[in-house]
């Protein structure tokens, strides 16, 4: 007979090569509670701690950010901070979050983020001294110039729940290791696509007619005119690489001065190209006919040093280069080569790759080559959008919302959110029940996750649900901090196989999901009537009037809300089983919530589920065991 619920023992096969002790990821006892665990608790079998608060609050899930509205994101951060319990944010000083900025960032984000937390601005930290802060720190937000390596992560010791680029380009933060602890990396992708298009274009036009040099040259006492002869621009083809937000913007441009534009991107959708009026072509072909050449793509392991002597060697002679996306996708030794041989004429540079280059880098020195220090996001107006951009998605995640540009994150909008908050309850307590119902010694293989729905799959986006299953079968059995930032990661590293099967149902589709089942196979059950006629561990539940509901054990119907605690027992079906087994609870002051029994045959087995709100002490769980007719019992917390 089953008792009162015991560890099982999980048994991961470490694959990924960063298991060693010092790389593991933290434990923490918060949820997918997004990132809203304030003190890293570590995880024990206290399976009673309350949870869900990622999305228990409605006003932060539908809250919708934008520039516009920074005004009404502060005063919505107060008004939530002041009047949330339990969370975070709630009405407390010593609970405000940390937030450290690490790079000079516009007043209104500050504004914004002081509204919401402790705001710590600490400029031009070493990376020992940025470890040594970042143990303290909920939230970092960051520019080009900060370098979040692993060791940051590892330093953070699991307090740090987001990282918030204020820009574009997300190279300098390691995103594995983000990813592996759980934390939340967010950018600011919008706010300086147009200030760095312009400085692209600032770029080109200084550099066609020698704007830096000839500036350099008059300020040193001389008037060279003949010297700085430039090159026109109009009826000149420019190929921009890398045909995203920066990029097209100055494909726009470059139309309007008159240029022919041809763009490769690999991604890019033609009809986006078409609507610029610019055409798509391959690698080779864009560099070998263009006269300009502007660099617009990430810098990514694809990407770097993409233009390297090879690239050189197929570039038409006496072309011009600007880069204002990376330094790295340039092989800058291979340019100044081809600097020096007039395979390439001149190049404008933004961005190197190593920033601030040594003092005595060639290229920087190249009398050909015009350079400012990575200035394409500097702006006034881009530094301001920038910074209330970061401030509004780092202050949303802080508040348990998944950021709509979290960059190692599936995003999940705001209106899928609140439709999914119950299914995500109720996902996360089946997860966890099925996982008390395995036998000790039992390591757990593979889940399968049934949806029936009557939605059509494209409608029915369950990464969500996934991960919050996900979190609900390891956190029990393991020490690992789940989210859904990391739920994929860490159940491959556990060796745990989630699949997912879609089942349609004639039911309303008004509501997304039917029921959700959750079955674990090729293990030993502790209780033999939650095994489905499969040989599965299996149950099943639906949300009903909002509620998470168990709906269905094994191969028993029942209908208990899935709150406080559940026995389950399964008995011979006679009279008087109910009260029997309540009268024991009862007499221990253990409160009995829902009781639902559910039966294969009439007067056969059948199965009792009782909710209690309470946990019954040992004692009383050994009473029930010894009713006659209980063949066998599980208590489960959920
Ligand atoms: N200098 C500065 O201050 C600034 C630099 N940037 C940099 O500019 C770059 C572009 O930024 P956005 O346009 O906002 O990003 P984006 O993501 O909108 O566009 C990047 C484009 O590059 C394409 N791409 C990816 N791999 C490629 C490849 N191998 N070849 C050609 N295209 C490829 C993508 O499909 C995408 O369309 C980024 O590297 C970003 O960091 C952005 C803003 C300011
Ligand atoms: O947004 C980007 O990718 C940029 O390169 C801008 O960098 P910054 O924020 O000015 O250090």
């Amino acid at each position: 007979m089953a008792s009162s619920s015991t560890k099982p023992i999980f048994t991961p096969p470490l694959t990924t090569s960063s298991s060693s002790s010092s790389s593991q990821p933290p434990t923490r006892s918060s949820l997918l509670s997004f990132l809203h665990s304030t003190t890293p608790t570590p995880i024990s079998l206290n399976l009673s701690r309350s949870r869900i608060s990622f999305l228990n609050s409605p006003s932060s899930a539908v809250r919708s950010l934008s520039i516009k509205n920074a005004a009404k994101t502060i005063e919505a951060a107060e008004t939530s901070r002041v009047s949330r319990v339990g969370g975070l944010d709630a009405n407390s000083q010593e609970t405000k979050p940390t937030i450290l900025v690490s790079e000079k960032l516009g007043e209104a984000g500050l504004e914004l983020l002081r509204s919401f937390g402790d705001v710590d601005c600490s400029y031009d930290l070493s990376q020992e001294d940025l470890c040594k802060k970042i143990a303290s720190c909920d939230a970092l937000i960051v520019r080009s110039g900060t370098k979040v390596t692993r060791q940051v992560f590892e330093a953070a010791k699991g307090k740090l729940k987001v990282v918030g680029r204020a820009g574009v380009g997300i190279d300098n933060v390691d995103l594995q290791a983000a990813t592996e602890y759980g934390c939340l990396v967010v950018n600011a992708p919008t706010a300086n696509t147009v200030a760095a298009a312009e400085h692209g274009i600032a770029l080109l036009a200084a550099m066609a007619r020698n704007v830096a040099q000839a500036d350099a040259s008059m300020k040193s006492g001389q008037w060279q005119r003949n010297k700085y002869v430039g090159v026109s621009l109009v009826g000149k083809t420019l190929a921009v690489m890398g045909f995203g937000k920066v990029g097209s913007e100055v494909a726009r441009r470059a139309k309007g001065l008159g240029m022919q534009v041809i763009a490769h991107d690999p991604y890019a959708p033609a009809d986006r190209a078409r609507a610029v009026g610019v055409e798509l072509v391959s690698f080779d072909q864009a560099i070998s006919t263009a006269d300009f050449i502007s660099l617009h793509m990430p810098l990514t392991p694809s990407t770097k040093k993409v233009f390297n002597d090879d690239t050189f060697a197929k570039v038409k002679t006496g072309v011009r280069i600007i880069n204002v996306a990376r330094g790295g996708v340039i092989d800058e030794d291979a340019l100044v080569r081809a600097l020096d041989s007039g395979k390439v004429a001149q190049a404008a540079l933004d961005v190197f790759t190593e920033e601030p280059p040594p003092k005595d880098s060639k290229l920087v020195q190249h009398e050909r080559v015009t350079v400012t220090p990575h200035l394409g996001a500097s702006t006034k107006e881009a530094q301001e959008g920038v910074a209330i951009e970061i401030a509004e998605a780092v202050v949303g995640a802080l508040q348990g919302e998944l950021a709509a540009t979290a960059v190692n994150a599936p995003m999940v909008p705001a209106e899928v959110l609140s439709e999914l908050a119950p299914y995500v309850v109720l996902a996360e307590k089946l997860g966890r029940l099925a996982v008390q119902l395995v036998a000790g010694g039992s390591g757990i293989k593979s889940a399968k996750v049934v949806y029936r729905s009557a939605r059509d799959p494209d409608d029915l986006d369950t990464r969500l649900l996934r991960a919050m299953i996900t979190k609900g079968i390891i956190e029990p059995i393991s020490d690992s901090f789940i989210n859904l930032v990391n739920a994929d990661f860490t159940a491959k590293q556990k060796g745990l196989r989630i699949s997912e099967e879609r089942v349609a149902v004639d039911s309303s589709p008004e509501f997304p999901i039917h029921t959700i089942q959750v079955q674990l196979s090729n293990v030993d059950s502790k209780f033999g009537s939650g095994v489905s006629e499969g040989g599965d561990i299996s149950i099943e539940g639906r949300v009903k009037y909002g509620k998470p509901h168990l709906t269905r054990v094994g191969s028993f119907s029942v209908d208990v809300s899935l709150e406080g605690n559940l026995i389950l027992c399964r008995q011979v079906d006679q009279p008087g089983m109910i009260g029997q087994v309540g009268n024991i609870l009862g007499e221990q002051n253990v409160n009995v919530s829902f009781m639902s029994v559910g039966r294969t045959v009439r007067r056969r087995k059948a199965i009792m589920a009782i909710g209690v709100d309470e946990e019954p002490n040992q004692e009383t769980l050994k009473k029930i065991g010894e009713v006659p007719a209980v063949e066998e019992f599980v208590f489960l917390k959920l």
